[in-house]
């Protein structure tokens, strides 16, 4: 049966008319020990759900319906190694990226986790070797420069963890992500470089990625410009593909490529291979820790009853209010410099994942999918956006991300982490509660400024509070959210592996490039962008 021919997602709609403008206020007043109930542990995340617009009914409902759809049986073949990724055909397993060694997950009758094991190994060592001083540029110098150029799942993973783990990171060396096919970008990255210390780790599960492998053939260019010598190529340039063949044919050699499988989708890769740059950054220890951090929820969320499985509330929630509330949009607000590249992630994770139309027999969903992901990090969001959060009339659902301790190294700036704090708790309090026109007027407000400064409240957040943003913390939080996303993929019915909407965009590409570059008759080429053609060409004096 269709989702919403469900009797399990009428009910949810019936509950919804009777929920009504039910206030947080007054959900808060009824329930003494609702903050007390509505609050979860998973790993080192203590999550507090109470601020969202749900009575136990609600989350009854929502649970019958995670039932009726099968998200625990998808969960358990996704763990098993079934094709779940149907449209490719494929298996969904990064699960096994993180699996402790000598654990046994099997796809196609091969047992995984030894592979796993082998390439993270092999990283490892080289890791080590880089971060010693042992492995040599070409002119005998050691490399104090690291330079991952990739796109998308290969470029925003170990970006945003080098970011989020900077304080673990070697502080006398120097990482930078290329992933724009914008010259600027790789210009940028190597401008005041010196190629003889610069390694480029070139990152693509395909190594056919475009603005990849310009950027890396440009790369090369600039690299042999000043080592003049073909052979310094096998000192400064290493791959992570799927791709042998591709790796070999653009001149790495294959004992310098780190290589990870195709059941592991680009946008949940940050923990293979694709990590490698940041396993460099904070060393083999640090990034085992990180994979231990995503361990513990994957068995939270493979083990945990539905009434307490974390990563399943979350994804209900945002259907709930998805499906119900008209919620389009999700803001996820971490209160940490250091993750002010998580929401970013999380917009190819989530919105890569299940911002779908179909589902996986093919047919038109007519229900909403998956949100539009957005979100910075406070205290800043605060004085840009925020307004619309708070009196806008859009309903954004938000997840609030704080720390209890600050990294150590802030020394007395450490001192500021409690003013930071204190703005997360005072938004969410006053995203849920408000401030009514009553207790304005009560300031001595002038009448004419009392609409305008209420607050109506009743906006839903999640808090997420962990001791400290450690490399484990930080696994933790990027599983909650895979599994966040599989659970409303699941309810949605479609699949959340797959990405074919990327795919007209390349091809457009391609076939535009010549008409630019040599005026080229593009077939098909509709009445409007062969006037930016022309346009362009005329302002480049072609
Ligand atoms: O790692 P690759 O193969 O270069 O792909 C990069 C990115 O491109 C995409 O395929 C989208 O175009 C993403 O899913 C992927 O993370």
């Amino acid at each position: 049966m269709r989702l919403n021919q469900l009797p399990e997602w009428n009910a949810l709609g019936k509950h919804r008319e009777e929920f009504g403008d039910t206030h947080l206020r007054e959900l808060f007043a009824a329930d003494a020990d609702r903050a007390a109930r509505y609050r979860l542990k998973v790993g080192d995340l203590q999550i507090d759900y109470a601020k969202h617009l749900v009575t136990d009914d609600t989350l009854r409902l929502l649970r019958e319906l995670a039932e009726a759809r099968g998200v625990a049986e998808l969960r358990d073949a996704m763990f098993a190694g079934e094709h779940i990724n149907v449209t490719e055909d494929r298996a969904v397993l990064h699960v096994a990226l993180r699996a402790p060694r000598g654990e046994v997950i099997e796809t196609d009758g091969h047992d995984v986790v030894p592979d796993v094991h082998a390439v993270l190994d092999k990283m490892s060592d080289f890791s080590d070797r880089v971060r010693s001083g042992e492995w040599k540029g070409h002119t005998g110098r050691r490399i104090r420069n690291v330079v991952n150029i990739g796109i998308g799942g290969s470029d925003l993973g170990p970006a945003m963890a080098y970011e989020a783990l900077r304080p673990w990171s070697a502080r006398d060396m120097v990482f930078r992500f290329v992933s724009n096919v914008d010259g600027a970008d790789l210009h940028e990255a190597t401008r005041d470089l010196d190629a003889e210390e610069t390694l480029f780790i070139i990152s693509s599960k395909t190594f056919t990625t475009v603005e990849t492998i310009t950027n890396a053939t440009a790369a090369r260019r600039w690299a042999l410009a000043a080592l003049k010598d073909e052979a310094a190529v096998a000192k400064h340039f290493v791959a992570v593909s799927t791709n042998k063949e591709k790796v070999e044919e653009f001149g790495i050699d294959s004992a310098n490529m780190f290589g990870f499988w195709d059941w592991v989708g680009g946008r949940y890769s940050m923990d293979s291979a694709i990590g490698l740059s940041l396993m460099v950054a904070v060393g083999p220890d640090a990034f085992r820790e990180m994979l231990d951090g995503f361990h513990t929820v994957d068995e939270h969320f493979r083990t945990a009853p539905v009434e307490e499985n974390v990563p399943m509330l979350m994804g209900l929630l945002g259907i709930w209010y998805e499906s119900f509330f008209d919620a389009q949009a999700h803001a996820v607000l971490p209160y940490s410099h250091y993750l002010s590249k998580f929401t970013a992630y999380l917009q190819q994770l989530d919105m890569e994942s299940n911002g779908k139309r179909v589902d996986k027999e093919g047919e038109p969903v007519e229900w909403t999918t998956g949100p539009i992901v957005w979100g910075t990090p406070g205290t800043n969001g605060q004085h840009a956006y925020y307004q619309l959060l708070h009196q806008g009339t859009k309903v954004v659902p938000a997840d609030l991300i704080g720390f209890a301790r600050p990294v150590a190294e802030l020394g007395e700036l450490a001192g500021q982490h409690d003013l930071l704090m204190a703005n997360l708790f005072a938004q969410g309090q006053a995203l849920a509660f408000g401030k009514t026109a009553e207790e304005v007027r009560a300031e001595g407000v002038a009448e004419h400024q009392v609409a305008a400064r209420t607050f109506p409240g009743n906006r839903p957040t999640t808090t997420v509070l962990a001791p400290e943003l450690s490399p484990k913390v930080l696994g933790e939080l990027i599983a909650l959210y895979e599994h966040k996303v599989f659970t409303q993929g699941a309810v949605w019915g479609i699949d959340s592996f797959d990405q074919w909407g990327v795919e007209l965009g390349k091809v457009l590409a391609k076939r535009v490039e010549p008409a630019l570059t040599e005026g080229a008759e593009v077939p098909g080429l509709d009445a409007s962008t062969q006037a930016l053609v022309r346009e362009y060409r005329e302002l480049r004096g072609r």
